[in-house]
């Protein structure tokens, strides 16, 4: 059914700014005053509180929010085992091999594209792919890299969530309209979203396929980073990230186990999937308030810092959201993102310096180009990813390196139209054999290809005395 103009302005209405306290009611009055949990909450609803950190977490990172819904989210049959293994989003491609072990590598490895799903049998759920990952969703600790491919919306009937963590999307291809729990949110390519551990959605692809990246956190949340000596603004401001209204169904019965359909409910729970079917929508909430709840951000509004001297920065200037270890300074994951930006560095080699870093560095390209590496096929193009883990040596390729050293050093502007990003870890990563070898996408040279011919510059000004000097 096509939405009219006035169903899309409300289903697309946004609360505006960054881990605010929000509220939010589909019918005046639902919300209750003063008061989270009365005897007799308004119109009949339950009081369902989700916590998003532990009750008693100090104030500034205590995360909840209280929905008001008709009926409670116990009220199911009980979750059984989904898939069998071999079988799209069964539990052996969720956790990348069939024992859930993952491949240490330390050499760079790069991807060619994903494939899109070009039969649409895959769903967002049924389309995730695990990479990458570092930690245990049961202990809470690490994180998981995916790619989706999806050629279908997921069944209006369907609602998935992860008890694993909190998933930050990032759109590559194709549009996600994601109705949760909470209410409904836009998300096309150069937008991310973040659907919190617990939070039900459902993705429907209104504009036809969409293929992308996405980031789950067993530990902690994404927040702004802080800003320094940058000041009060810049970067990712709060006020641009954007969050659902509340917007509910009314599919149900007059108990919880009758009602109208059938609606499944899969979850994502250390890895593996479990799926439970109920005869009431799961997306039934009619008011909530909290500070729990997802969000999305447009790309395109990153206020994006860099020198303006000399000398090329570090990447955390690019830094949109973090999500802290408890070291300080010290990121579980980073999303960092290379949009278009000018470059006006004198005498600068500007393109990244070559590096080993003791971070993990997770790529993706959104559209365009990269300016440390070749595109085209056999590239690091978009839809496509690299690895480089930690100490793994990289950076320009041997034509990129040559070109940078030779440049006019003028005012440029670079990526214009391209925006590559990172995910940052300062976690050791592991490769799933779905990513090493079951997509057939790993490129078997990239090593060679990029630093095989990086040139020797080195040359000793002839009469120069050399201090120390090693016989061979
Ligand atoms: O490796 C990369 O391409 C990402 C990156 C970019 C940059 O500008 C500096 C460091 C870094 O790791
Ligand atoms: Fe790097």
């Amino acid at each position: 059914m096509p939405v009219t103009q006035f169903e899309f302005k409300e289903k697309y209405r946004y609360q505006n700014g960054f881990n605010c306290y929000l509220e939010s009611e589909a019918v005046e009055g639902a919300l209750p005053v003063g008061h989270n949990s009365p005897q007799k909450p308004p119109y009949g609803l339950y009081a369902e509180k989700l916590s998003g950190t532990a009750f008693t977490a100090p104030r500034h990172e205590n995360k909840q929010t209280w929905l008001y819904r008709v009926l409670p989210s116990c009220a199911h049959p009980p979750y059984q085992p989904d898939a069998e293994p071999g079988h799209p989003g069964s539990n052996e491609t969720i956790k990348g091999t069939k024992e859930g072990t993952l491949h240490y590598i330390p050499n760079q490895l790069r991807w060619d594209p994903f494939d899109h799903d070009e039969a649409k049998h895959l769903d967002f759920v049924s389309g995730l792919r695990l990479v990458a990952g570092a930690g245990d969703p049961t202990l809470k600790q690490g994180l998981g890299m995916y790619v989706y491919a999806a050629g279908k919306s997921m069944d209006e009937t369907a609602a998935f969530y992860s008890a694993d963590g909190d998933l930050l999307v990032v759109a590559q291809e194709g549009t996600l309209d994601i109705r949760t729990e909470f209410g409904w949110l836009l998300v096309r390519p150069m937008e991310i979203c973040v659907i919190p551990r617990g939070v039900k959605f459902q993705v429907l692809l209104p504009s036809g396929p969409a293929r992308g990246y996405a980031l789950e956190l067993y530990e902690g949340h994404f927040n702004l980073p802080e800003l320094g000596p940058i000041g009060s603004n810049g970067l990712a401001n709060a006020r641009d990230f954007q969050s659902p209204v509340a917007c509910f169904s009314e599919a149900f019965g007059t108990t919880a186990s009758d009602g109208p359909g059938s609606y499944t409910v899969t979850v994502k729970f250390n890895n593996s999937l479990f799926k439970t079917v109920q005869p009431h929508t799961p997306f039934d909430v009619v008011a909530w308030h909290g500070n729990y709840y997802p969000f999305k951000y447009d790309l395109g509004r990153f206020n994006t810092i860099g020198s303006i001297s000399f000398d090329h920065p570090d990447p955390s200037i690019f830094t949109v959201l973090s999500a802290p270890s408890p070291v300080p300074g010290t990121a579980i994951a980073d999303f960092v993102i290379f949009p278009p930006r000018w470059l006006v560095g004198e005498d600068t080699f500007r393109p990244p310096w070559y590096h080993r870093n003791t971070m993990s560095e997770f790529m993706g390209l959104i559209q365009g180009g990269y300016d440390a590496k070749r595109g085209g096929a056999g590239g690091f193009v978009p839809g496509g990813a690299s690895l480089h883990n930690v100490m793994s040596g990289h950076g320009p390729d041997a034509e990129s390196c040559e070109a940078a050293r030779d440049a006019e050093l003028k005012p440029m502007k670079v990526g214009g139209g391209s925006c590559a990003f990172m995910f940052e870890s300062c976690l050791m990563l592991g490769v799933t054999e779905w990513g090493l070898r079951t997509c057939q996408k790993v490129q078997e040279g990239y090593n060679e290809e990029s630093w095989g011919g990086v040139r020797t510059h080195w040359k000793l000004p002839e009469g120069l005395k050399v201090k120390t000097h090693l016989v061979d």
